[in-house]
């Protein structure tokens, strides 16, 4: 990085990287009939009709043809069209049918789901667009005027203006950079290092700004780009997340052993009966009895749903609904402070010298650097400290007149200091400097600096920035006295060291953001100037801002808190400053941790540090990063919450990321989540609506799994005894689409809040555990059926044995599938709680088909025949007798 004031593009100087070596941007503004000064309007117009909108290629919905066939993509589908591959290769039409007209219906219902998700999103995303400030003229002899931009409006020609945390909203042509420093994560993979830009490069489309500024020409839009040319983009390899550990973990375990069953059936019936190879329909019909087809569907319509009753309360956007399960299992949130919890707009709130007494020069020295760091820097607006300082100056009537920058060098991610190289004219004569007041401009220490009169021409350097960082580069402190001479002050022993320090925690602790302001001459040179000079400087004293906590953030995290969340504080900022806003906002901040512990920690250590410790201060990105990935390794699911550049690293790192609605555009487009209020609480009910989804997949899990192997189970035994098959591929064929049609009502279930207190997690074995128990009690009540049958069927004198067996087990199975929906569903206490209406009615319809069809016309057809009144008799006590089991048991499981 070095001193760089403005850097127009210098002819010849371009490198860039399209085999542009040698075109200079004059050149290329030129090639594009445009000029420095911006597009006019109705040209712009022009272009747009011409070229078409610039749509960003990661924001395009899908088509629904491609969700489509992205569905079939999935395990269990993959599974599914196998086993439908093997049963037509033996023509088993009857079965290849049914395993057809599943894969159909899951798919449509899947990519239906997640259209319509995406459409109740649509609108919400709008409120939260990506903008690009643009210079255009309104007509052709007007001045310029910068203004913001939707993205998709830019066109070629376009002069764009860059600032920290922008996303490159369109391939363009720098045409002059200020210290800029851009990654291209999205280009070349997440671990790409921050690369420079000059003037004259090229900076593509979905790279970043990470620090500095430009000004740049728009050479493509639209599907012109490089990003574009790139798709299908890759955002890099995520690490696995809860969701792809419990969801898709459960999923594919499932696909193993389904794909285990058919061969195992096969040497079942070969060793048990001397069966040979006509088995394998049989066993084929196993596996996909044993196929909770329906996972997928049930998957994306709870998180699909989930994400529309988010998006349409107007306060979150999911923009990868797997998140939505995340976000319900996150058990500790990692927030960031400034702009998070607090309003990030400061006030200036006093200003002393180095012994703690007012001195507004202070205060006039840190708003001429950040006057000089906005113009110099060119940026669209200044950062939020420098803001506050320039407003508070103002307001005392100070003014920068005749001070002059020569060259500003901002802070950055990592950097914690800002400063500025100024000359001021006739040196330090009262007034000289600033203020055309009466008194002198510069009273107090800051004359003193550098004595009344300095030579004509003298530059000086003014630092501001943290209290440790600028105080680690002076060698003297002002100390009041007049006339010290031009080194200014007296130089800094190790006790004065101290001093300082505990004064700026001190003004920390009082809840103050705490910026030190140093200065020092330097002679007029024309030379490059970097971060090494800002050395041997001269403390002035200290500015302290205001910044207030967001409304809503005490009550947000007393929610999570009450949800099982811990909440941890990431910040930049001063532990003094971090730990009185938490302990404003109720949090116990306890011992903070800063950065030089966090570095010197090795990963053990600080996954045992990170776990005790609240609020994590002078975090630079890669700590907060760190921080994240410690407490993952330590197995917490881990959400972070960040507006702001330096947040970027860790909402990558955390399970979920999560961007508030006024973070910058990089921010929000690396988050899985957006909140679209200012309200923070809109959180806490969006942890709730994930871990409802959650909640509903598992009832599905528990409730298809446990019942689908005890058919299995009921299914071999009948096969291995029976000398025909005891269901026939149209009867598996009715039975399975009632048993999912009834299961996407459990999406209505309202379980009792107090069943997601805690964050909510999958976790596979105890899933496998409960659908071994609840399948064997299934398979018992299936069993006790088959004796009730070959009881009453024996004693009616019944010749239709095949059809009634049949008829027999399809009226159980649709009753005994009616019961474990009402009582496996959300919360122990299923079996009290009365179910709401689409649950009742779902169930109620399974009843009903499974009572009548066998006696109505489709029954003959279905291979199904009427049963003597016996048979309903006896089998009214073996529901009984399974459904009191059922509820007994229901209640003794953990899960
Ligand atoms: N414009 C500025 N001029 C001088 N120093 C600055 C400026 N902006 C930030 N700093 C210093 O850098 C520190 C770190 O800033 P950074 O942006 O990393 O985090 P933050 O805004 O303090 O907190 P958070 O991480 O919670 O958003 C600040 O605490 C401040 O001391
Ligand atoms: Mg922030």
């Amino acid at each position: 990085m070095a001193w760089a004031p403005d850097r127009p593009a210098a002819p010849g100087r371009a490198t860039g990287r399209n085999g542009a070596t040698g075109t200079t941007a004059l050149e290329v503004l030129r090639a594009l009939e445009s000029g420095p000064r911006g597009l006019t309007e109705a040209e712009a117009d022009a272009r747009l009709a011409r070229h078409g909108e610039n749509a960003f290629p990661g924001r395009r919905p899908d088509p629904w043809p491609r969700r489509f066939a992205r569905s079939l993509r999935d395990p269990f589908t993959a599974v599914l069209l196998s086993l439908g591959l093997v049963s037509a290769a033996l023509a088993a039409w009857g079965t290849a049918c049914v395993i057809a007209v599943l894969v159909t219906v899951s798919c449509v219902l899947r990519a239906t789901g997640e259209h319509r998700a995406d459409r109740s999103a649509a609108a919400l995303r709008e409120l939260v667009a990506t903008t690009a400030t643009v210079r255009r003229r309104p007509a052709e002899p007007d001045a310029p005027v910068t203004r913001e931009l939707p993205v998709e409006q830019l066109v070629p020609g376009d002069v764009v203006l860059l600032a920290p945390g922008d996303l490159v909203p369109a391939d363009l042509r720098l045409l002059r950079t200020t210290s800029l420093t851009v990654h291209e994560a999205a280009l070349t993979g997440e671990s790409a290092p921050a690369a420079k830009g000059t003037a004259g490069d090229l900076c593509l489309q979905g790279s970043s700004v990470v620090s500095g500024s430009a000004t740049g020409v728009v050479v493509a839009t639209g599907a012109d780009t490089v990003l574009s040319g790139a798709l299908p983009q890759d955002r890099g390899p995520r690490l696995p997340g809860p969701f792809d550990r419990s969801v898709n973990g459960i999923a594919w375990t499932l696909v193993r052993f389904m794909l285990l069953t058919a061969p195992l059936v096969l040497v079942a019936s070969a060793l048990l009966r001397g069966r040979g190879l006509e088995t394998l329909p049989f066993a084929v019909a196993v596996a996909v009895g044993l196929t909770p087809e329906m996972l997928p569907v049930v998957v994306t319509t709870a998180l699909a749903r989930g994400a529309a009753l988010l998006a349409r309360g107007g306060e979150v956007i999911v923009r990868r609904l797997p998140a939505l399960h995340d976000l319900g299992a996150v058990d500790v949130l990692c927030v960031d402070k400034t702009g998070t919890l607090t309003q990030d707009r400061p006030v200036f709130d006093r200003a002393v010298d180095p012994e703690g007494r007012d001195d507004p020069a202070v205060l006039h020295w840190a708003a001429v650097a950040a006057l000089w760091a906005l113009h110099l820097a060119e940026l669209p607006a200044p950062d939020a400290l420098d803001e506050a300082l320039l407003d508070a100056d103002e307001e005392r009537g100070s003014g920068a007149d005749g001070v002059e920058g020569v060259a500003a060098l901002p802070c950055g991610p990592g950097r914690r200091i800002a400063s500025a190289l100024v000359r001021v004219p006739g040196g330090y004569a009262p007034g000289g400097c600033a203020t055309g007041g009466p008194e002198p401009a510069l009273p107090g220490n800051v004359r003193t600096l550098t004595g009344a009169r300095g030579p004509v021409g003298t530059y000086v350097l003014v630092v501001k920035g943290a209290a440790e960082d600028v105080l680690e580069r002076c060698t003297r402190v002002a100390d009041g006295a007049d006339g010290s001479g031009p080194a200014g002050g007296r130089p800094l022993g190790p006790e004065d060291r101290a001093r300082l320090a505990a004064r700026a925690d001190a003004l920390a602790e009082s809840g103050l953001r705490v910026l030190a302001v140093a200065v020092a001459e330097r002679p007029a040179s024309t030379g490059p100037y970097a971060p090494e000079d800002e050395r041997e400087l001269t403390l002035a004293g200290f500015v302290g801002l205001r910044d207030a906590l967001a409304p809503t953030a005490a009550e947000a995290l007393t929610v999570l808190a009450g949800r099982g969340v811990a909440v941890k504080v990431l910040t930049g900022d001063h532990p003094g400053t971090a730990a009185r806003a938490c302990r404003e906002l109720g949090l116990d901040p306890g011992e903070p941790l800063t950065a030089a512990r966090i570095d010197a920690a090795g990963d053990a250590e600080l996954a045992r540090l990170a776990a005790r410790t609240t609020v994590f201060a002078r975090c630079a990105p890669e700590h907060k990063a760190r921080v994240v990935h410690a407490l993952r390794a330590a197995g917490h699911t881990t959400g972070f919450l960040g507006d702001g550049v330096n947040d970027l690293a860790a909402l990558r790192a955390a399970d979920v990321g999560i961007c508030p609605r006024d973070g910058v555009p990089v921010a929000r487009e690396a988050a899985d989540v957006v909140l679209a209020s200012k309200d923070l609480t809109a959180l806490g009910r969006a942890v709730a609506t994930g871990r409802r989804s959650t909640g509903h997949i598992a009832a599905y899990l528990r409730i298809t799994l446990s019942s689908n192997l005890g058919n299995v189970i009921a299914m071999l035994t009948a096969g291995l005894l029976l000398p025909f098959l005891p269901m026939l591929p149209a009867q598996v064929l009715v039975q399975n689409l009632c048993f999912d049609a009834a299961q996407l009502s459990l999406a209505y279930d309202h379980p009792a809040a107090t069943v997601h207190e805690r964050p909510t997690v999958l976790r596979p074995r105890a899933l496998f555990r409960f659908m071994t128990a609840f399948g064997l009690l299934n398979a018992a009540a299936d069993l006790a059926t088959f004796g009730v049958l070959a009881l009453t069927l024996r004693s009616a004198g019944s010749t239709g044995g095949q059809a009634a067996f049949h008829a027999g087990w399809f009226t159980e199975n649709l009753l005994t599938q009616a019961l474990v929906m009402l009582l496996l569903r959300a919360g122990r206490d299923a079996a009290e709680r009365r179910a709401p209406l689409p649950v009742r009615l779902a169930t109620t319809g399974l009843a009903v088909v499974g009572l009548l069809l066998p006696l109505s016309p489709l029954g003959p057809a279905l291979g199904m025949t009427a049963l003597p009144p016996l048979y309903y008799g006896l089998m009214a006590v073996v529901l009984s007798l399974y459904g009191t089991a059922l509820a007994v048991a229901r209640k003794k499981a953990r899960t």
